[in-house]
């Protein structure tokens, strides 16, 4: 399968959280291969690892930053970091998540509050951040990626359903209040994408259901939601802020 080059997207300065496995090594790939300049952080050390010297030989080597984003200090101190080892943050993607099933009963205060750290308030704190090198470099993007979990309203995933849907929100509120200093923001909304994590909650049948329920036939992978992302992060998206762009096959 074909898939665009970038020019706009040579040698900038990308920051993607969660970027060790899943769709986040995905973009790390996708944006290594444009040329980018890429670092990343997540807490599944030995698989990021793993990725970076998988990359080593590219133009610009993947950074890795072993950073647990529920704790915002080392969050502000990481992204000072690496605002300086890439000279700047163009482009930020909030990937980060995590998706375990829980029960309204099971639901305590501490878990609230741990859920919120994990989905929602690490995305508004790396974008804080990173919005005054985006600003000194005369504009950036930054991508939140929400999820179409709440617009379906799926089961046991109350915290998560509400942290993706403050997403959507904060992200048209950034949009808005960044937009007079060229920096876009967008929320990127994945179907359900065929991933390792993923694929422990479904069975066969449970696959052929998530097909059924779509448009299109066939899996949705980490490359197809990366194709969406290398799009709006790059220049020809120039005027694409403050919205949703899904990437789910149809699935309603
Ligand atoms: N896969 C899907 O079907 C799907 C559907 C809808 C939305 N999404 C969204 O897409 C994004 C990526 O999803 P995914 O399926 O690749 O998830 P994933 O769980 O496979 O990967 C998420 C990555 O974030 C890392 N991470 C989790 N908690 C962290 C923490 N506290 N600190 C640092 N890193 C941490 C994980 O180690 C992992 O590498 C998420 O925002 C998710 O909500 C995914």
């Amino acid at each position: 399968m074909s898939r665009a080059i970038y020019p706009s997207l040579k040698d900038k300065r990308v920051f993607i959280s969660g970027g060790g496995s899943g769709i986040g090594e995905g973009l790390v790939e996708a944006f290594v291969a444009q040329g980018a300049q890429v670092a990343f952080c997540d807490i599944a050390v030995e698989e990021s690892e793993k990725l970076v010297a998988r990359l080593s030989d590219a133009a610009h080597a993947p950074v890795f930053h072993a950073v647990d984003l529920r704790d915002v200090a080392a969050v502000q101190a990481m992204m000072g970091d690496v605002e300086q080892q890439l000279g700047g943050i163009d482009i930020l993607v909030n990937n980060a998540a995590n998706d375990d099933r829980h029960s309204i009963e099971d639901v305590t205060p501490a878990y609230w509050d741990e859920r919120m750290a994990v989905n929602l308030r690490h995305l508004f704190f790396a974008a804080q951040a990173a919005a005054p090198a985006m600003k000194r470099a005369g504009g950036g993007v930054i991508l939140n990626f929400g999820s179409i979990s709440w617009h379906l309203a799926l089961p046991e995933l109350v915290l998560y359903q509400t942290a993706k849907a403050a997403i959507e929100g904060l992200t048209r509120s950034l949009a808005r209040d960044l937009g007079r200093d060229n920096i876009r923001v967008n929320t990127i909304i994945p179907g359900n994408v065929k991933t390792l994590r993923q694929e422990k909650w479904y069975t066969p049948e449970g696959e052929a259901e998530i097909v059924a329920a779509q448009c299109l036939d066939g899996r949705i992978l980490p490359v197809d939601v990366a194709a969406l992302v290398l799009f709006l992060a790059s220049d020809d998206a120039r005027f694409c802020t403050g919205h949703d762009y899904f990437i789910d096959a149809g699935w309603r």
